[in-house]
């Protein structure tokens, strides 16, 4: 009999008939104590996991005795309990390079969005408001030439600084624990302290994994610093923003806007203030969510899930050198 996989979440044919030549693949809706619960005898035998969107924490592991390897259809693993996994020498595996150009290219639809108005403006029309010329009412402001302060200057950080750097003559400012040399080379980048960045970038583009050390990371003292006419990206994780700051900041005009692709809760609660606010663009974290790179994705989850079953960690895993070979 082969041996046991759970997917949790749905595989084109091509690619989950890859998976069905060397595993008994068990397709669930979801990871949840419920799905556990319903098929407790699978989880307690499977030795692989693949999937995106569920906890696996110190509970589920408990309930998955025989796992030797987890492969996330994401870059982002905050969900899994890294530590609890490498105790176990359980290999995590992510996809950290197929989809970076498409997330920065996410980005800067948000800048460009948020700068120039678009959503608004958009709706303005539609609802029939454009009547007669426009005026200084439907002004915006612009993207090209300004300063652009990212913060998480990693493999997509660096992809905003190349579009913004050489698409829009953008002044590149970065906040980092180390210096990021290429950056500095490719892009003119300029690293400073946190503050500064805030206080002196028309755009703050934060682009961080979630941590202990990240969450909240911009709060009401940050937004605070910020020019009254600059705007807020996040791309990143929602708790790295702590969202009613950024709420009140918005609707005190301290800011001029922000551009969300992620948030504190998601989905964000339709009755979250927030989506009240009309210098704020949102969208339902698609930094990703293109059919090219969403294939691209899942693809490099089965192939990362059979190479770590396989034994096979030196490629998009993120706890290798916690691993007993
Ligand atoms: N919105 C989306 O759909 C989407 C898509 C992909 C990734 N993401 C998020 O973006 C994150 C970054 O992706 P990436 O591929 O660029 O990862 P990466 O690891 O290449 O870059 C992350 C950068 O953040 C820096 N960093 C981490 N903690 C920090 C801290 N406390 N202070 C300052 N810098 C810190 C790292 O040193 C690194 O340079 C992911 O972890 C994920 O959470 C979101
Ligand atoms: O981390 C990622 O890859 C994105 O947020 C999609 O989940």
């Amino acid at each position: 009999m082969k041996p046991s996989v759970i997917l949790y979440e749905s595989l084109p044919a091509d690619l989950l008939s890859r998976l069905n030549e060397q595993y008994q693949v068990t397709e669930i809706s979801a990871l949840n104590a419920e799905t556990v619960a319903e098929h407790a005898d699978v989880f307690r035998h499977a030795v692989g996991l693949l999937g995106s969107g569920g906890k696996v924490d110190q509970t589920l592991l408990d309930s998955m005795p025989a796992l030797k390897a987890c492969s996330t259809i994401s870059v982002g693993y905050d969900l899994f309990d890294v530590d609890a996994l490498s105790a176990r020498n359980i290999a995590l595996m992510h996809t950290p390079t197929v989809l970076t150009d498409t997330v920065a290219d996410t980005i800067m639809a948000l800048v460009l969005a948020s700068a120039r108005r678009v959503t608004e403006l958009d709706s303005w029309v539609k609802a029939g408001k454009w009547t007669k010329n426009i005026g200084p009412e439907q002004f915006s402001i612009d993207v090209h030439h300004k300063t652009l302060g990212i913060v998480g200057m990693g493999r997509i950080g660096k992809a905003v600084a190349q579009r913004a750097r050489f698409g829009f003559d953008m002044e590149i400012l970065y906040s980092a624990r180390s210096a990021h040399k290429d950056a500095e080379e490719r892009f003119s980048a300029t690293r400073c302290e946190l503050d500064e960045l805030l206080k002196k970038s028309d755009f703050v583009c934060i682009i961080l994994p979630l941590t202990d050390q990240t969450r909240h990371m911009i709060g009401a003292g940050q937004l605070a610093l910020m020019k009254s006419s600059a705007i807020l990206i996040n791309a990143g994780r929602g708790p790295v923003v702590d969202e009613q700051a950024l709420t009140h900041a918005l609707k005190e005009k301290a800011i001029y806007g922000a551009g969300l692709d992620v948030f504190e809760q998601e989905p964000v609660p339709a009755q979250a203030e927030l989506l009240t606010l009309p210098n704020v663009v949102t969208l339902p974290h698609v930094g990703s969510a293109t059919h090219e790179t969403r294939y691209a994705m899942k693809k490099d989850g089965v192939e990362n899930l059979l190479a770590a079953l396989s034994g096979q960690t030196d490629k998009n895993c993120v706890n290798s050198s916690a691993l007993k070979k």
